[in-house]
């Protein structure tokens, strides 16, 4: 199963590599603006999926956005170590 952090030194690495293809790679080029705006989106679907629907719905959906904070972290070029130490 994958972690955060795994899923985070994948995103860097796609972001490194360009592969064609990637969703990760078409999200950084679209950049901070458009990032931001699906992680407004994404939230939304997280309160909805949380109030109204199945458990598994509500963890799809924070999955969701925990990857495109993920996104937005390598965009900026913040780390893992960045965010950790708020916490
Ligand atoms: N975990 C995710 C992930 N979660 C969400 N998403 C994206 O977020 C979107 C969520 O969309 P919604 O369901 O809200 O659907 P939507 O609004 O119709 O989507 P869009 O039209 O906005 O693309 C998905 O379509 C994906 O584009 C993700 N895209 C990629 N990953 C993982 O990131 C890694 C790198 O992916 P690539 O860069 O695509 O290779 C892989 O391990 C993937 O599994």
């Amino acid at each position: 199963m994958k972690t955060f952090d795994a899923l985070f030194a994948e995103l860097t690495e796609k972001a490194r590599t360009r592969p064609a293809g990637s969703g990760t790679v078409a999200a950084l080029d679209a950049g901070v603006h458009a990032i931001g705006k699906k992680i407004v989106e994404e939230a939304a679907e997280v309160w909805m999926a949380a109030e109204h629907e199945s458990d598994e719905r509500a963890a799809e959906e924070i999955s969701q956005l925990l990857y495109h904070l993920q996104v937005l972290m390598v965009a900026r070029g913040l780390t893992l170590e960045d965010v950790y130490r708020h916490l």
